[in-house]
């Protein structure tokens, strides 16, 4: 209850020193447990159990690692410091942003795992909490120290909860797309995906850009796609669903910042407009099956219903599919 609520402090995944709510126990130790937001933010040790395994005992058995504490109000463990940071930076920003209360809007409770596997190079919602890995250092360091990794998870959870977009082929593109566009929003100051937590040694990388995707490359396209011309037909990535998503990915980037690409000019409508366009969409238009196509109309339905049918952001929305060749 609100009396065991407390502030910890603690250094996160980038040495930053973080405060955040915690719980203080009967015997006096302290728990990774923010009371103060929806049903709470709660931040667990996954004991560098195997990715598959965790995942399972998760969904068999609701198990979600061990119980993280500390005899003082300091932790010193950066992965659950930044997991817990996130988690709540993610919530306030769906709160505030969007009027939505955690991922299903019924203020669900946030449970993060770190530690999840052995040097594990990933991270993933898997249907009831975020699972991080720490990475091998080279290509990545623990992820849940990158706020748009915890926004990219946390959109998997509400578009479960609202279009239910399919994670495979078109729909999955845009499952992925969505999860990103969100990422970028919450970590506001680039259009890159993972730059935190992506190879420490190198930089100004990224694991993608929704600016410029072509600019990047990966190992079943070589570039990524920022033309519907280019997408990915193929069978791996559940159809491609970490590529094509970036084709959705470069018309977002447009219709926010604006730009010619194709010989197609679009006038940007800035960040604001843009990520109320694709919560409306994913939370009232889009459905579990909806492809490409649709992705344009029901982010041109939302913005009319935002701005008006004749508004700028209704005419940006057009140009920006027009842009990536999605009609
Ligand atoms: O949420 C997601 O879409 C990704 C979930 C991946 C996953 C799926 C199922 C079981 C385990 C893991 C995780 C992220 C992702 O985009 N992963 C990509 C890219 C990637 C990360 N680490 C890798 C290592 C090897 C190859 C690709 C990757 C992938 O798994 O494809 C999202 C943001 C950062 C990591
Ligand atoms: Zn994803």
């Amino acid at each position: 209850n609100a009396i065991d609520q407390v502030t910890g402090f603690g250094k996160g995944v980038l040495d930053q020193k973080q405060m955040f709510e915690m719980t203080k126990g009967e015997n006096g130790n302290y728990f990774l447990f923010d009371g103060t937001r929806g049903d709470g933010i709660h931040t667990f040790h996954a004991q560098h159990i195997n990715p598959l395994i965790f995942n399972l005992l998760s969904q068999l058995a609701d198990y979600t690692g061990e119980e993280l504490t500390s005899d003082h109000k300091y932790f010193s463990d950066p992965a659950a410091v930044s997991a817990q940071v996130n988690a709540a930076d993610v919530y306030d920003y769906y709160k505030e942003t969007f009027g939505r209360d955690s991922y299903d809007d019924q203020g669900a409770k946030l449970i993060s795992s770190v530690h999840v596997g052995t040097n594990w190079n990933n991270a993933a919602w898997n249907g009831k909490q975020m699972m991080y890995g720490d990475g091998d250092g080279e290509t990545f360091i623990p992820l849940s120290g990158a706020k748009d990794v915890i926004a990219h998870e946390l959109t998997h959870a509400v578009t479960d909860t609202s279009s239910s977009l399919v994670y495979q082929d078109e729909s999955g593109a845009l499952n992925e797309s969505i999860s990103d566009i969100m990422g970028t929003m919450v970590d506001r100051e680039d259009w890159k995906m993972g730059e935190d937590v992506y190879t420490p040694g190198i930089e100004g990388d990224a694991l993608r850009t929704l600016k410029d995707p072509a600019s990047y490359t990966n190992a079943l396209t070589g570039p990524y796609p920022d033309h519907y011309s280019k997408r990915y037909t193929g069978e791996a990535d559940n159809g491609g669903v970490h590529i094509n998503s970036s084709i959705n990915n470069k018309a977002a980037y447009l219709i926010s910042e604006g730009g010619t690409h194709y010989g197609v000019t679009v006038e940007g409508i800035g960040r604001e407009a843009t990520e109320q366009i694709y919560y409306h969409a994913n939370t009232q238009y889009l459905t579990s099956t909806s492809d490409f196509s649709m992705m344009r109309q029901a982010a041109i339905e939302a913005a009319a219903a935002l701005y008006g049918e004749s508004s700028a952001e209704v005419e940006a929305v057009k140009k920006g599919y027009d842009a990536v060749g999605v009609q």
